[in-house]
C-alpha cells in the first residue's frame, strides 16, 4: 500500500500509527496500529475519532492486514468487528461494505488495499468540495458556532464544519468562531480550539450552556456542523447537543446549516428515528479524564444517562452543504437525497 498521511493518521513504510486525540492538546502521542484489538480499543476510546476517520482508520487497518497474508476469512471477521465498534456513524459501514465487495475479487489483496487508498483519496477531495461550497455561504466578518471537531483531525482532508470555516478564512478572513466545549468528552475544548490556533482563525471558548445567552446576544451569525449519518429525509444525527443548537437558531433565526460528504448519507434509513443512537460510559459524564489527568465529582454511583449523539429534525435546518451542492429544506422534501445516492 502506498504511503497516507493524514492530520491523524499515517501510513508509512506499511506502519500504520494513530494520533491519540484522547491526549490532544496537551501530548501528542502517536499509537502504531498493526492489529485488529489495537484499532478496536482506539476507536471505542474515541483515541481515532469523527465518522470519516473511524472508517478509513479501520479500513487502512485491513488493507494493511491483508498485504501481511491474513486469510479470507480472518478479513472478513475483522471487517465485522471493526464494524461493530460504533454504531451511529454511517461512514464506518459505508467502508466496510466496499472492504467486503472487495474480498469479493479473485485478486482480493490488490483490490482490498485499492479500496482502501481510495476510500482515503475520495475523503480529501470530498472535504475540499464542502468546504468550497460551504465557504461561499460564509460573509466577511461573520461570527460562526460550531459544535464538537469536525476538522481535518476527523477526516483525511481538511473536514467538514471546520472545513468550511477554513476555507472562509482564506477565502475573506475576518471571521471569529464560538467554539462549543462539547460535553462529556469536550471535543470543542481539546480539538476545534487546538485545530483553530492551529490555523490561526479568532476563536473562543464557551461551555455548551452559554449558546442560548450569545445567540440572544446576535453574537452569533451562523451556525455551521457535521453529521454522523444523515438519513433520507434529512433528519442528521451529529454529537449530542447538536439538536439543542438546531432549536435555539430556529427560535433566534439564525441560519444552521449541517457538512457532510455523500459517504454520511444513508438513504436506507428513512428518518432520524430509525438512528440507532450509541450510548456510552456514565464515567464519561460523572467526571473527565485526560492528558491533564483525572477528576470525578459526582458521585461513583450517579445515575447517568450518555447518548453520545442526537437527532436534528430536517425542518431545523437552513441547509445541507453536502460535496455535491448546497440543499434546502425544499430540496429534501422533493426527496434530492435518495436520488444522490
Ligand atoms: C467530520 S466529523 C462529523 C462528526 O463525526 C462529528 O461532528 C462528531 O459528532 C464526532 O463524534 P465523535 O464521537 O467525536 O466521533
Amino acid at each position: 500500500m502506498q504511503d497516507l498521511i493524514a492530520s491523524s493518521i499515517k501510513y508509512q513504510q506499511n506502519t500504520l500509527t494513530v494520533l491519540d486525540q484522547y491526549l490532544l492538546p496537551h501530548q501528542q502521542h502517536w499509537h502504531v496500529c498493526n492489529d485488529v484489538e489495537t484499532m478496536k480499543e482506539l476507536i471505542l476510546t474515541l483515541k481515532i475519532r469523527g465518522a470519516p476517520l473511524i472508517g478509513l482508520g479501520a479500513s487502512v487497518l485491513v488493507a494493511h492486514l491483508a498485504e501481511q497474508g491474513m486469510s479470507k476469512a480472518e478479513l472478513a471477521s475483522a471487517i465485522d468487528e471493526l464494524e461493530a465498534t460504533r454504531p451511529t456513524a454511517v461512514n464506518l459501514m459505508h467502508c466496510m461494505a466496499q472492504l467486503r465487495e472487495a474480498l469479493m475479487q479473485p485478486a482480493y489483496v490488490e483490490a482490498v488495499v485499492d479500496t482502501a487508498e481510495q476510500l482515503f483519496f475520495e475523503d480529501i477531495a470530498l472535504c475540499d468540495s464542502m468546504a468550497q461550497r460551504g465557504a461561499e455561504l460564509v460573509a466577511k466578518g461573520d461570527n460562526i458556532l460550531t459544535h464538537c471537531n469536525t476538522g481535518a483531525l476527523a477526516t483525511a482532508g481538511v473536514g467538514t464544519a471546520l472545513g468550511v470555516i477554513y476555507k472562509a478564512q482564506q477565502r475573506h478572513g475576518d471571521l471569529h468562531v464560538w467554539v462549543d466545549e462539547t460535553r462529556p468528552l469536550l471535543q470543542g475544548g481539546r480539538l476545534t480550539a487546538f485545530e483553530l490556533e492551529r490555523w490561526q482563525i479568532p476563536y473562543t471558548l464557551i461551555c455548551d450552556n452559554m449558546a442560548a445567552s450569545l445567540m440572544a446576544a446576535g453574537k452569533v451569525d451562523k451556525i455551521f456542523v457535521g453529521a454522523d449519518r444523515i438519513a433520507a429525509n434529512g433528519d442528521f444525527a451529529n454529537k449530542v447537543g447538536t439538536y439543542n443548537l438546531a432549536v435555539l437558531a430556529h427560535f433566534h433565526n439564525i441560519p444552521f446549516y449541517v457538512v457532510a460528504p455523500l459517504t454520511t448519507l444513508d438513504t436506507q434509513t428513512a428518518c432520524g428515528d430509525d438512528i440507532e443512537i450509541e450510548q456510552r460510559s456514565p464515567a464519561e459524564v460523572r467526571g473527565v479524564s485526560g492528558s491533564f489527568g483525572e477528576a470525578q465529582w459526582a458521585p461513583t454511583n450517579a445515575s447517568v444517562y450518555n447518548p453520545a449523539f442526537d437527532v436534528t429534525p430536517a425542518k431545523l435546518v437552513t441547509g445541507w452543504v453536502l460535496d455535491t451542492g448546497v440543499y434546502e429544506y425544499a430540496d429534501i422534501e422533493q426527496g434530492v437525497l435518495t436520488q444522490l445516492k
